[in-house]
């Protein structure tokens, strides 16, 4: 990602060295370009992305966000938050001997990420198959590599004319934003289709929801000098403008909208898919938190703590019963939570019901379930769940999504049909 907006003029020479001159003093030179998206020191030391950082970049056609997410098993937690706020996907794999293997194996991380991309509802998916000088550009493993996605893409319910492939080198800048380079000549032997950037700027523009009632879902909640208490996320419906006054739930507080910032850039509103920071005045802190969903006043966000829900599950070797203890996020949120009824088995393509009431579910299954939120542990032993903002599917995709998670690996993915 370094290289890339490198490459598109969005990272200056000044900044460039720095970040150089930084990771080559603590021996980490070959981290240099991820210090631009890898920002704190504990990322900086450990030579991986644990957060999501947030970036933009323009094309021809196309003014982008990047949400960088992190590949490692460790971080899945805050790759969903970034995935969920995501319209389309850029997949970057290793093309070494033996470390694409590693991710595409069963439980490896390509495999997860490309699963929750698409149980969150991206459709659009690019491959950058990267590292390719550390095997002499072979046209046969690029081909290999390509080949083992779009079967595994094809099973997962990708169409195959919205996932595309593209050979690079991000070390050398090869076929980023030009086919040039010292590695350009090796490449251009066997291709001549399109770089990265040409494939970024191809991706479908998603359509945008302004008419439906506004759903803001908080990604972070942070205070900044003179700005005020500010909260990130994505506008999920509707519109947000300055000087509104909105909601906050749970809870029964409300705040104004101050201002609303978008990549350094101050608007007057934001709209469906918009991905902002909005700052807020006559709010009590206390009121917000990762999960608060803001709204209007008169078309508040219904609250839920058992509800059912449509979901596939993943491929898991322990079975799930009835009482099973999972995690579940909803956006950038994840609250304790159990299986609370198995309503029935379903069949995946015509949504029919194949049996009531099942005893258990198994690896690929597709099933209504219901779903209760737990108190968390440190609330007592009598405390009740607080609900959480969720609106159905049907009502509002982007509010109606849930993964669902026990012992740190997704085993399942779905939609909350109704309360
Ligand atoms: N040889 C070679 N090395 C590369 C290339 N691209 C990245 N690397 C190296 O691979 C390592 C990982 O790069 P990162 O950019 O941190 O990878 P990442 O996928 O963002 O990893 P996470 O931060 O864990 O998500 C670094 O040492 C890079 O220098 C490439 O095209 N060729």
């Amino acid at each position: 990602m370094g290289r890339l907006l490198y490459e598109l003029g969005r990272m200056d020479e000044k900044k460039r060295i720095a970040n150089e001159r930084g990771s080559s003093k603590v021996g980490k030179s070959s981290f240099s370009w991820a210090w631009e998206l890898d920002g704190t020191t504990e990322e900086r030391e450990r030579g991986i992305t644990m957060d999501i950082a947030l970036q933009t970049l323009s094309t021809p056609h196309r003014e982008i966000t990047i949400l960088d997410a992190p590949g490692h098993k460790d971080f899945v937690p805050n790759m969903i938050s970034g995935a969920s706020q995501a319209d389309s996907a850029l997949l970057v794999v290793d093309a070494a001997t033996g470390e694409f293997e590693a991710g595409f194996q069963r439980g490896g991380q390509t495999r997860e990420h490309l699963l929750l991309v698409r149980s969150l509802g991206v459709g659009q998916v690019i491959v950058a198959v990267n590292k390719l000088d550390q095997v002499q550009w072979e046209k046969s493993r690029y081909e290999e590599i390509c080949d083992a996605l779009r079967s595994f893409f094809t099973q997962s319910g990708f169409h195959p004319s919205k996932t595309k492939f593209v050979p690079v080198s991000a070390m050398a800048g090869t076929n980023l934003a030009a086919r040039k380079g010292p590695e350009a000549a090796a490449l251009g032997k066997w291709y001549s289709g399109p770089t990265l950037t040409d494939l970024l700027d191809a991706l479908e523009p998603p359509s945008r929801n302004y008419t439906t009632p506004l759903r803001f879902p908080v990604s972070n909640v942070f205070r900044e000098q003179g700005a005020g208490l500010g909260v990130a996320g994505r506008v999920c419906g509707g519109v947000v403008q300055v000087g509104e006054r909105l909601r906050i739930l749970p809870g029964d507080g409300s705040a104004v909208v101050k201002s609303i910032m978008s990549d350094d850039k101050s608007l007057p509103w934001a709209i469906d898919g918009a991905n902002v920071i909005v700052y807020l005045t006559s709010v009590d802190p206390a009121q917000l938190g990762i999960g608060s969903v803001l709204c209007r006043p008169s078309d508040l966000v219904p609250l839920s703590s058992t509800f059912a829900a449509r979901v596939i599950i993943f491929d898991i070797d322990i079975p799930i019963t009835v009482g099973a203890s999972v995690e579940l996020y909803h956006h950038s949120h994840d609250v304790p939570a159990s299986i609370s009824k198995l309503n029935a088995t379903l069949d995946r393509a015509t949504g029919a019901v194949i049996r009531k009431n099942p005893r258990v579910l198994t690896k690929g299954a597709s099933a209504e379930i219901q779903i209760s939120l737990r108190a968390s542990g440190t609330s007592g032993p009598s405390a009740k769940a607080l609900p959480i903002p969720i609106e159905p599917f049907s009502v509002n995709k982007d509010m109606g999504r849930i993964l669902i998670r026990r012992g740190g690996e997704t085993i399942g993915a779905g939609e909350f049909s109704s309360a």
